[in-house]
């Protein structure tokens, strides 16, 4: 729920006012001094600011001028008395959002108050629009009964409150299921905001996640509005829950059971009303047990566990996704033929979906528009060698020292690969086997193409 501060000395007024407000759905604080107001700013988090210009203690520019160095996104309204036009063009210049003349019409006041908090709404939608998925196609291409079962289950829980967990290997669709989940929900209109819990360093998250008020730390130069903020009224995607460090994780329970949280730094309890769909490839229940993941937050977020299935077992979804990919590059036109689509079939995709995409891309480059062949595909997909070992490119016979370095980033991918298959796409146990963190194994599979 919306809510905003009403300043206005005179009581009657003020409690007309206020009560319209109330009427229309907004919680709405009342104050009759700047004094105040600022008392209340401190524990309120305010969507919008209607104040008065005559006002005990101070003028309504020196209180905008006030709340916009404390916040430029305040969104301010000044009420002046009828004539006060100069002093209108003083507030807009100082940033008010708007004026509103006395005697107020309501109606009016109505529409003001209605685009104020729109225009807050937009305001942070454009900080943010980084943030918002890149992608414009989300269709979830797949016959396979495995996923059709999944995505009945998405569409069943989609439209209630619940908060659901997706399981499944990395690269299955479990980002994607949860934007399915979002556009189903009655929340679609907010923002779907997503973070990768093991993309972000730990030291980063708690910021990330709640934001930072000024000089929380060094570095915070400025206030920080978090993605638990920025996802008021919509859902928040946490991928890779696993990765949240532990001391965050009582902090994620509050805010999806009571909807409070503090920004790093902060002493204001704020309000946000989200929805969570959290997303994991590793068995957080052996997290419980071993420590790495709390018993309450997991019954928490398993209220609605969804299972994806990994795509070696729905091979028989193969050529629709070919062939949606191909369209999504443009390339509806190229086409595979049987032969090769065979032999993708006896791939076992341990990237999943991500992989294939990924692979297609490169196939479409490499064959420069002409039809794709075999050879456009990386070599270890065809032959035998995830079982009998691997063929090096590199030659050794020129610039040793480069070739060394190729040799080992060769070795290491495949090394990866390797156990990735082997351990389902578990990064945990494959990080565990190679001895570095999974946030190391995250970036090494990035950077050999591994991760989308
Ligand atoms: N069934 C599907 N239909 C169409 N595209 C898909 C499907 N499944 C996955 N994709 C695509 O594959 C890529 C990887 O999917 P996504 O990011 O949802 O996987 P993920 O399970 O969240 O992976 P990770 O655990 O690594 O974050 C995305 O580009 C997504 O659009």
């Amino acid at each position: 729920m919306d809510s905003i501060l009403l300043t206005e000395d005179r009581p009657g007024l003020r409690q007309l006012y206020a009560e319209f407000l109330r009427n229309l759905g907004y919680q709405v604080i009342e104050t009759g001094s700047v004094e105040d107001a600022k008392k209340a700013i401190e524990v309120t988090d305010f969507s919008l600011v209607l104040t008065d210009f005559m006002l005990p203690g101070a003028n309504g520019i020196e209180f905008l001028k006030y709340l916009k160095e404390r916040d430029p996104e305040f969104v301010v309204v000044i009420m002046t008395a009828f004539g006060e036009v100069k002093l209108a063009v003083e507030a807009t210049r100082a940033g008010a959002f708007d004026f509103l003349e006395k005697p107020i019409d309501l109606d009016y006041l109505k529409i003001v108050v209605e685009r104020g908090l729109e225009h807050r709404r937009l305001q942070r939608k454009d900080s943010f629009h980084e943030l918002r998925a890149a992608r414009d196609d989300h269709a979830i291409i797949g016959d396979a009964p495995t996923l059709r079962c999944a995505l009945a289950m998405a569409e069943k829980v989609a439209p209630s409150e619940a908060t659901c967990l997706l399981l499944g290997e990395s690269g299955v669709g479990k980002e994607l299921f949860a934007k399915f989940i979002h556009d189903h929900s009655p929340r679609r209109g907010a923002e779907h905001v997503s973070i990768n819990c093991a993309a972000i360093p730990g030291e980063l998250i708690e910021s990330e996640l709640f934001g930072h008020e000024k000089g929380a730390f060094t570095g915070a130069a400025a206030k920080k509005t978090g993605l638990v903020e920025m996802a008021d009224g919509g859902t928040l995607f946490l991928d890779e829950i696993g990765e949240l460090p532990i001391h965050l994780q009582p902090k994620l329970l509050r805010v999806i059971q009571s909807k409070d949280f503090r920004r790093v730094g902060g002493s204001r309890t704020l309000h946000s009303d989200i929805r969570v769909v959290a997303a994991t490839n590793r068995d957080l229940k052996e997290g419980i047990r071993e420590g790495w993941f709390r018993e309450d937050l997991y019954y928490r977020l398993a209220v609605f566990p969804i299972e994806i299935p990994p795509l070696r077992e729905r091979k028989s979804d193969l050529p629709c996704l070919v062939d949606h990919f191909l369209k999504q590059q443009n390339a509806g036109q190229s086409k595979l033929d049987s032969a090769l689509m065979k032999e993708l079939e006896r791939y076992d995709w341990p990237g999943n979906v991500r992989e294939l995409r990924n692979v297609l891309e490169r196939a479409l480059i490499l064959s420069q528009g002409g039809a794709l062949q075999r050879e456009h595909f990386p070599d270890n997909m065809f032959d035998s060698a995830e079982r009998v070992g691997f063929r090096f490119s590199v030659d050794l016979t020129r610039n040793f020292k480069d070739n060394q370095m190729r040799l080992e980033e060769e070795l290491e991918r495949h090394m990866i690969r390797l156990l990735l298959k082997e351990e389902s796409g578990r990064r945990e146990r494959v990080a565990r086997r190679l001895g570095v963190s999974v946030k190391t194994l995250y970036n090494r599979m990035k950077t050999y193409g591994l991760e989308g």
